[in-house]
């Protein structure tokens, strides 16, 4: 938990409402979800309390392997009810965050038990906390051993990093445990980078160039406190996403296809280096709508954008016929790129879903080559870090389309950013048509 957050929500508040988040996320839903839940209950969560629940979930989640192995060493069998098992979860991340006040976090979840499961459980979550404590050298020494609660990811998610990333996949995994940086991307429309600068200096924010026109905060701040930010001078776009508008080389006048649009952060960047008709399009008619909210946000809805909502594998359904001269093809993924972002997505995703995905991309892929024009360019884009949704989807590409060629990137056949401290892990190629 943050400082101020701990400050001011009550703990026992707190690890009730971050184990009633971890429930929901260990039945399947995303955390997103989850929260966006809680504002529908008859005490929706605000202020800080929210803060605290969200710190206090987002830091379970991303070491959930390793608590998970501590509990499985504490007790016998597992405990049979979810809110109380992720009760103890939560507080032995909190145990492990803040030893200096081990034992009021002990009497402040035992307080949570006696209210949960008609106080069944308050002697079991007492005697497995304190035990914890007595136990915590041997036990810290036990998780060195074991991959998953060392690594806290899935085990089939690093062997799969081991394969695809034999040298880095130790850095990686450590990278993703990380928190993650929030940079903004200067509407060079609106404002030039030099003077957006100096208005975050006048701010108070301290920030580092990670791009021509993209600033990373040294600390995190909520959106609120952005200059400008909703008159449309800046949006919040990681360093790495940056890259997306720049590589597909847009003019003005062309007609650009941006196939997986929502939000809506690459489409504006595109728009904010050239003027374009551009054709913004999502499947999920929720989502596609934030595209326009951040559209007219940054000033840049015009009637020669259209946002539309259809499926980048049926072109029939929404494409006029004529072809387009840039592609952006940012296609849904594992997100295996920006899991420090979604510590929920490790533990929620599945072996399966990546072959899942490496479907959809192949037929979104093959349908949109058929509406780009003749020496036009498409770029392929991925948040992932799997092989299998990037090099090796492009390859087998490339293998189907006698008429495709690779465009080099940075002077390489494509583009694998891993994440890292000013960035998150993005994948690109740059295809063309003969
Ligand atoms: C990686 S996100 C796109 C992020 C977006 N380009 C941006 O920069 O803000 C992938 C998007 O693909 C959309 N999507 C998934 N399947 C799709 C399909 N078959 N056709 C079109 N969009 C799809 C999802 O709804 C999601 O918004």
């Amino acid at each position: 938990m943050t400082e101020q957050a701990s400050r001011s929500a009550p703990l026992a508040a707190a690890l009730l409402g971050a184990a009633d988040l971890l429930a929901a996320v260990l039945s399947g839903r995303t955390l997103d979800a989850a929260l966006a839940e809680t504002a529908l209950t008859k005490t929706p969560l605000t202020g800080p309390l929210r803060a605290a629940v969200m710190d206090l979930a987002y830091s379970t989640l991303r070491s959930f392997g390793r608590e998970d192995f501590f509990l499985a060493q504490l007790m016998n069998k597992p405990v049979a009810d979810v809110q109380i098992r992720c009760l103890l979860l939560i507080t032995l991340n909190r145990l492990e965050a803040r030893p200096e006040h081990a034992y009021a976090i002990v009497d402040q979840a035992v307080t949570v038990a006696s209210r949960l499961a008609a106080g069944n459980f308050k002697g079991l979550v007492n005697g497995v906390l304190r035990n914890f404590l007595r136990r915590q050298d041997e036990l810290l020494a036990r998780a060195k051993e074991n991959p998953v609660a060392h690594h806290q990811h899935p085990a089939w998610w690093i062997t799969r990093l081991k394969k695809d990333h034999p040298h880095h996949w130790q850095a990686i995994l450590a990278a993703n445990n990380t928190h993650p940086p929030m940079t903004l991307r200067v509407n060079q429309r609106r404002i030039t980078s030099a003077d957006f600068s100096a208005q975050l200096t006048a701010a108070g924010l301290t920030t580092h160039a990670v791009g021509d026109a993209a600033w990373q905060l040294d600390k995190p701040v909520p959106i609120e406190q952005i200059p400008g930010f909703h008159e449309g001078l800046c949006s919040v776009q990681d360093a790495g996403a940056q890259r997306a508008a720049l590589l597909l080389d847009v003019h003005p006048g062309q007609r650009v296809l941006d196939a997986c649009a929502a939000p809506g952060g690459k489409a504006a960047h595109l728009l904010e280096l050239a003027d374009l008709q551009l054709l913004a399009l999502d499947a999920d008619a929720a989502r596609a709508a934030r595209i326009t909210e951040n559209l007219v946000r940054l000033g840049l809805l015009s009637d020669n954008v259209r946002v539309c909502t259809g499926d980048a594998r049926t072109p029939t359904i929404w494409w006029n016929g004529q072809p387009f001269d840039r592609i952006l093809a940012d296609v849904p993924c594992s997100a295996s790129g920006v899991v420090r972002r979604h510590p929920d997505a490790k533990w929620l995703r599945r072996v399966s879903d990546i072959e899942g995905f490496a479907v959809t991309q192949v037929r979104i892929l093959d349908a949109l080559w058929h509406t780009l024009a003749s020496g036009g360019k498409m770029l392929y884009a991925t948040c992932s870090l799997f092989a299998a949704e990037n090099e090796e989807q492009v390859a087998a590409f490339i293998g189907r389309h006698a008429d495709a060629q690779r465009l080099a990137i940075d002077g390489a056949p494509s583009v694998q950013l891993l994440p890292h401290a000013d960035h998150d892990g993005f994948f690109y190629a740059l295809l063309q048509k003969n």
